[in-house]
């Protein structure tokens, strides 16, 4: 009788394979690179911003959602953390008045930020679809789903070490999000992956987590394309009927 093989990868192997997923990260869209390259116009910058905030007023109540579903307090006091660096606290203002400083700094009002005009509908959908799996999933599901940051930092890092020269229109102070996020990530990557690496122990559990982790890349991924079709290829939602930005902010 032939005795299965056992596929289930070792603590430090499945790590590996899992970082391995960074392959598929964001920082490789062609939009990214053109951030960074210095290839983009002023206003392809702020349609960034602009729907990216969606992203960061989005992170806490995933954040929150993962807590509500998770009966461990030794590991909610520790999630709480991302929660006040988003929301901030009675000390700092928190991440997401960082990113409305960014805007600001990259010609925005804060008015037509936080009104959401200009966030796309597929930025929408994609952002929608995060929170909604942290909800219904279990709390080491999202956990997991939150394992791109495993990859942030060097994104943070390649916009502060690129942005400055190729946009010196860009006010200094709205770099502050990025910098700040590349010790947070770090932080809340090792919380992540220890919860995951501790979970995630049979094979058949092991290939959920890629699958997890392709989820959230396939995430940030679309975020782009829909942000390419409308402020590259200039072909936003209903384009060949109105140049107006008719579309929903949100039901
Ligand atoms: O700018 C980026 O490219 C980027 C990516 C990601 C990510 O990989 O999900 C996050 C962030 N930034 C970020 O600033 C952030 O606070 C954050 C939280 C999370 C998460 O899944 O909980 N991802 C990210």
């Amino acid at each position: 009788m032939n005795a299965k093989v056992s596929t289930v990868l070792s603590r430090d192997s499945f790590e590996k394979a899992l970082r391995v997923k960074g392959a598929f990260y964001h920082i490789h869209h062609p939009f990214h690179r053109a951030m960074y390259s210095g290839a983009c116009t002023p206003d392809q910058i702020r349609g960034w911003v602009a729907n990216r905030y969606y992203y960061q007023i989005n992170i806490p109540q995933k954040d929150a959602a993962i807590m509500a579903n998770c009966p461990d307090a030794a590991v909610r006091r520790l999630w709480l953390q991302r929660i006040l660096d988003h929301d901030g606290d009675e000390d700092s203002a928190g991440g997401i008045e960082a990113w409305l400083q960014l805007a600001e700094a990259v010609g925005l009002t804060r008015e037509e930020v936080i009104d959401q005009r200009h966030v796309l509908p597929g930025v929408r959908f994609a952002v929608d679809a995060y929170l909604n799996f942290a909800r219904r999933a279990t709390w080491q599901e999202a956990a997991c789903s939150s394992l791109t940051e495993l990859f942030a930092p060097e994104i943070h890092q390649s916009r502060l070490d690129s942005w400055p020269a190729h946009y010196p229109w860009i006010e200094e102070g709205g770099y502050r999000y990025f910098r700040k996020r590349l010790s947070e990530a770090r932080r809340d990557v090792e919380h992540g992956l220890g919860i995951t690496l501790d979970h995630f122990v049979t094979e058949a559990q092991q290939q959920r987590a890629f699958e997890i982790l392709q989820f959230k890349l396939d995430i940030l991924w679309t975020m782009l394309d829909a942000m390419s079709m409308a402020y590259v290829h200039k072909t936003p939602p209903y384009h060949t009927v109105t140049d107006k930005q008719v579309w929903h902010r949100g039901v």
